[in-house]
């Protein structure tokens, strides 16, 4: 993807962090290059496993392969909770590891303190002949679980991490479900600040033009 278009969505105005999870080989260091053409680097805290991070412009992604780290995984829990958007990665011509890649994508998303941020599939190697479509991905990884609470953003989408295709759309996707977020907070806030208060006023306006109305009557 163009850097034009993404200095375009996020301007270096914005600040944004997305955690992009996924089994090993569903293609997640090619996403993170392909999304900032920028450097990869791998850290490897005391936790003993890569972290990956690169950032462009307001764009911060940090990424790790989830599979079999049920020891580690109460440790990045520390880093659950500055992330925006969480970006679950699969390889669509795994089928064999569609069930397993189910079991960790479910076990993230049900993490608490990510119950609140967009989560986008990614359903990659969409280049490739015979893999499995958006709608299979959604099938196998049950998305339609996460979607029983009303308030769950879950979206899946086709990419190809290799040849940039799709991934555009990807950080679109991302960019409108946290505008939205912020709209829907802005305006739940005030209401819900701005309700006793109205309320007050209603009644005040309602007892008075009753006694008016009442005292006229009688
Ligand atoms: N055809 C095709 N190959 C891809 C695509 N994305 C990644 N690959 C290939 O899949 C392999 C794994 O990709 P990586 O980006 O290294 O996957 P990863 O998730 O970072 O893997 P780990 O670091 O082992 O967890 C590499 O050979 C990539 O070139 C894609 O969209 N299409
Ligand atoms: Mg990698």
């Amino acid at each position: 993807m163009g850097n034009g278009r993404l200095s375009r969505l996020f301007g270096g105005k914005q600040e944004l962090k997305i955690m992009i999870l996924g089994l090993d080989a569903s293609g997640k260091t090619t996403c993170l290059y392909q999304l900032t053409r920028s450097d990869v680097e791998v850290t490897i805290p005391t936790i003993g496993m890569n972290i990956e991070s690169t950032s462009h412009k307001g764009l911060h992604i940090m990424s790790w392969d989830v599979g079999g780290r049920d020891k580690i995984r109460p440790l990045l829990r520390h880093y659950y909770h500055m992330m925006n958007a969480l970006v679950f990665m699969v390889d669509s011509g795994d089928r064999e590891r569609l069930d397993q890649a189910k079991d960790e994508f479910h076990k993230v998303a049900q993490e608490e303190e990510l119950q609140n941020i967009p989560v986008l599939v990614l359903a990659n190697k969409q280049d490739l002949p015979g893999v499995m479509n958006v709608s299979e991905v959604a099938e196998g990884l049950e998305r339609e679980k996460l979607l029983r609470d009303p308030k769950r953003v879950v979206g899946v989408l086709p990419v190809s991490a290799s040849t940039g295709e799709g991934v555009t759309e990807a950080l679109e996707w991302i960019q409108h479900h946290l505008t939205l977020q912020k709209v829907q907070e802005a305006l739940v806030k005030p209401a819900q600040k701005s309700v006793p208060s109205s309320l007050t006023s209603l009644f005040t306006s309602v007892s008075s033009a009753l006694k008016h109305t009442l005292g006229n009557s009688r």
